[in-house]
């Protein structure tokens, strides 16, 4: 496999994959900015997660296109890959609720795998016979190692072990990305990612979901007894993460991304309740009255921990913000766009959501 690196130098085509959505979004903005002399597109389905509300800042920058489309659409991206002869592509579109996924396992399984085959297909078809200089970027998720006990860390060579359909969904195309490299000596670097947090993304996930309904005085819905840990990280310090692994990561090569920081969820349920109290101005105590114990999520796994000593030794990644700080600039920014939140929650965003997931 070729093993050069992502020359910053020569102008690029990035094809952006999921680029309307919450971290792609993120990436998208960020390339955008950061990079001028090359050409940023954003593939987006624009499915209820999608927004390019996310994007209004930059959509008129002259390095940036967007194309609205599907991944899982053969014929199409294929058109997409002759027409732009893009040189590499980050690949986030993907379906990333667990809860849904446990409702409709295939449409995972559609866009999450056989999505990324199609993406995968359309790159070796272009470039298969002089791979020099380009490369396929994987974005993935922590949850294909499965669960920790009380103690421990996922690292690079930790074992897939996929408990959900999303996680298998991903897992197996974490695969798939491989396998391509293997057997078609295609470039490739796959990043697995904790939970992130931050500005834009959609209130099915923990955080904007339960900060949405502080708003509105709705209950907080905790599933089990709340005891479930997950390591979260600011969705900026993922993007710049991402930068780092698409210019200087070394092909064939996974890195993990996470915050050292892991939060119970009842324990940040709580925390999130008084700084929601705070910003409002409510009595201390108001919102946590809100929470409701309910019924477990099946299969779900009890703490995600990253060790993320190799892309902190290899590309000097580290975390920019703390948790508080963090949590404090997202939760300003919900209640400075509550207009965003309640677009997303309402119209034909929901009655796309509720037709297809009906939750
Ligand atoms: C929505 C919701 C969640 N939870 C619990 C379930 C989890 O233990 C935790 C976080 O749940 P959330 O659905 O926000 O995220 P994860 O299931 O950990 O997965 C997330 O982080 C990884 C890395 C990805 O790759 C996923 O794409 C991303 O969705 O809160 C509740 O207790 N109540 C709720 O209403």
């Amino acid at each position: 496999m070729n093993n050069s690196n992502i020359n910053k130098s020569i102008t690029k085509k990035i094809l952006i994959t999921g680029g309307a959505g919450f971290i792609g979004s993120h990436v998208v903005r960020y390339f955008v900015n950061t990079y001028p002399d090359d050409l940023i597109f954003n593939l987006d389905a624009l499915t209820y997660a999608g927004n390019l509300e996310n994007l209004k800042d930059i959509q008129d920058k002259s390095n940036y296109k967007f194309v609205k489309g599907d991944i899982t659409d053969e014929a199409f991206v294929n058109r997409l890959f002759i027409e732009y002869k893009f040189d590499s592509i980050i690949h986030l579109a993907a379906e990333s609720h667990v809860d849904r996924s446990i409702k409709d396992p295939l449409a995972f399984a559609k866009t999450n795998i056989l999505g990324t085959m199609v993406l995968l297909n359309a790159f070796k078809a272009l470039w298969q016979h002089s791979w020099e200089g380009k490369r396929f970027y994987h974005i993935s998720t922590d949850e294909v190692y499965g669960s920790l006990g009380a103690t421990g860390f996922f690292t690079e060579t930790t074992a897939y072990d996929p408990n959900s359909p999303y996680s298998a969904s991903k897992a197996s195309s974490d695969h798939f990305v491989r396998a391509y490299g293997e057997t078609f000596g295609m470039p490739y670097v796959i990043s697995n990612c904790s939970n992130n947090y931050g500005p834009n993304q959609f209130p099915e996930k923990l955080i904007p979901l339960f900060i949405n309904n502080i708003i509105n005085n709705k209950p907080l819905p905790v599933y089990g007894d709340g005891n479930y840990t997950r390591d979260w990280l600011y969705v900026m310090d993922h993007a710049v993460a991402i930068d780092l692994i698409y210019h200087e990561g070394k092909n064939g090569e996974t890195y993990n991304i996470g915050g050292f920081n892991e939060w119970k969820n009842i324990d940040l349920v709580k925390l999130l309740c008084k700084l929601m109290d705070k910003k409002l101005g409510r009595a201390k105590g108001t919102s946590e009255k809100l929470i409701t114990f309910v019924k477990d999520r099946p299969g779900h796994d009890l703490r995600y921990a990253i060790d993320a000593t190799k892309i902190n030794k290899e590309l000097g990644w580290k975390p920019s913000v703390t948790f508080e700080e963090g949590l404090d600039k997202a939760i300003d920014w919900y209640l400075e766009n509550e207009e965003w939140l309640t677009h997303v929650t309402s119209g034909e965003y929901q009655k796309y959501y509720n037709k297809q997931y009906g939750k």
